[in-house]
């Protein structure tokens, strides 16, 4: 089976955390998401994360720290997901590929379906957010 190196980004203002909705056309596509996508043969997997929030949010993402790592096997392809955390950037969020983007308060998180693998990440962040608060 196809095996993919992924990075993601979680991306917190405050309360709340930038979400998008993958495009239609793309495996697990309707589902939310955070931006990222797969590590290019020689980048580091930070290089990878900047250059792919560049890409999809035009935004430029600082410090990012590493949050959660999930292995995980779909159907038609395994995952390896890297998700990093930051709270630090510049530049406003855009979708750049025409896909929706959302600020959402973190205690909405359960109201958007994210892929299978993202479960534990979700769960963990919203233990993160309430320790917090
Ligand atoms: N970006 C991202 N991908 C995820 C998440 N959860 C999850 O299962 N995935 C899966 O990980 C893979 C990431 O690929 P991607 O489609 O974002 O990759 P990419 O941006 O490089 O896209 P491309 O190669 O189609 O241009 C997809 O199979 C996607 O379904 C997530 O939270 N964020
Ligand atoms: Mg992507």
């Amino acid at each position: 089976m196809k095996h993919i190196q992924v990075v993601a980004a979680v991306i917190v203002k405050n309360d709340h955390v930038l979400i998008a909705r993958r495009p239609l056309d793309k495996h697990k596509g309707g589902y939310w998401e955070f931006p990222g996508g797969k590590i290019e043969t020689g980048e580091s997997h930070e290089e990878a994360l900047v250059r792919e929030i560049a890409e999809e949010i035009n935004i430029r993402i600082e410090a990012p720290q590493l949050f959660e790592r999930i292995d995980f096997d779909y159907p038609e392809k395994s995952v390896s997901l890297n998700f990093f955390l930051t709270e630090a950037f510049s530049g406003e969020p855009e979708g750049l590929e025409g896909q929706a983007i959302k600020w959402v308060a973190w205690p909405e998180l359960a109201n958007y379906q994210f892929p299978e693998a993202n479960q534990p990440v979700v769960k963990k962040l919203q233990n993160w957010f309430s320790e917090k608060s």
